[in-house]
């Protein structure tokens, strides 16, 4: 008997980079520009710190311009907000990122609707949202658009399929949610107060768990074949003491029913930077007018 198929989240995010290399190669060539990100950083939180240090590497690795402000815990709302402004204004800038979470005295959403929507590559803007459902252009939240490839490397044509998503946050649910309809599933999203979910999860042909709780998603929840994508990054402690990291899926459970499953780390993770890569070039090629083809 053959096991699942574990869904190799750092291969395709690899793949995704080495095609955002190219493009960035070739709009330099034509045009003699290159896309350029910023990223902010508030405070000292070490997963942030980590997360920002990778996206300025791999913006630099395909070939694209970095710009990082690291700030202190201490900013004020107003000194943010004046540094979004400014980004905004910059036209060597084509895509902003706050990084979170901010620090409490901060009010996020307040900072992310500052960001000039046509630079929002985080796509959380409400007019990037609103684009997103309605069919329209738009720079949609990377976690999500990763977890779509990754779905679509395992079944390419996901028409027809009934999917759950598990978790209604505006980060990841309901964009999830939104781009599965645009893929033509069946879609429900499920939450803390679905009744019955174990079996409102066990119809899915597609699964996606993001809901924030280690190891909510139980194998006997999961219909034989189904795919699983597992949005969840979790740190728990071991039975050793030590810390590791789990998804909102219990694996060892689910993959044994599952048909392919994304595995944490090395799932949905690496796909959220790659994306992010993806949307700094949808966000040049829309605001010059620019792109590797024309
Ligand atoms: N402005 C944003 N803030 C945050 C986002 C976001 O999309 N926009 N997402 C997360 C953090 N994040 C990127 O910012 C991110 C999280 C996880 C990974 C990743 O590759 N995870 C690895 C495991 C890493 C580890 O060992 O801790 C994996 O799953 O394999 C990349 C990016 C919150 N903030």
């Amino acid at each position: 008997m053959t096991g699942p198929r574990i869904i190799d989240g750092k291969a395709v995010a690899a793949e995704v980079r080495a095609e955002m290399a190219k493009k960035v190669a070739a709009i330099k060539s034509k045009h003699g520009q290159v896309p350029g990100l910023a990223v902010v950083l508030v405070g000292e939180d070490p997963a942030s710190k980590v997360y920002v240090r990778n996206k300025g590497a791999q913006t630099v690795e395909v070939g694209m311009n970095s710009i990082e402000h690291k700030l202190s815990a201490e900013t004020s709302q107003d000194e943010l907000l004046a540094l979004v402004d400014t980004l905004n204004k910059d036209p060597q800038v084509n895509g902003i990122l706050v990084q979170l979470p901010l620090p409490k005295h901060i009010d996020a959403e307040l900072v992310l609707n500052t960001i000039d929507p046509i630079k929002d590559v985080d796509g959380f803007h409400p007019v990037n949202v609103g684009r997103l459902w309605i069919g329209e252009r738009a720079l949609v939240p990377c976690t999500p658009t990763g977890s779509v490839i990754l779905a679509k490397s395992v079944a390419p044509n996901l028409s027809g399929m009934d999917a759950v998503v598990v978790g209604r946050s505006n980060i990841v649910g309901k964009p999830m949610a939104a781009l599965l309809l645009r893929e033509n599933c069946t879609v429900t999203i499920a939450h803390s107060r679905t009744r019955d979910i174990e079996n409102v999860v066990k119809k899915a042909d597609l699964v996606v768990a993001a809901v924030g709780i280690p190891e909510f998603v139980r194998g006997d929840w999961i219909k034989p074949g189904a795919i699983v994508i597992d949005v969840g990054i979790n740190r728990i402690e071991g039975p050793d003491g030590k810390g590791r990291l789990v998804g909102d899926v219990n694996f060892a459970e689910a993959s044994k029913v599952a048909g392919a499953i994304t595995p944490v780390p090395g799932g949905v993770g690496p796909m959220t930077i790659a994306c992010l890569l993806k949307n700094t070039v949808e966000a040049f090629e829309m605001q010059t007018g620019l792109s590797a083809d024309a």
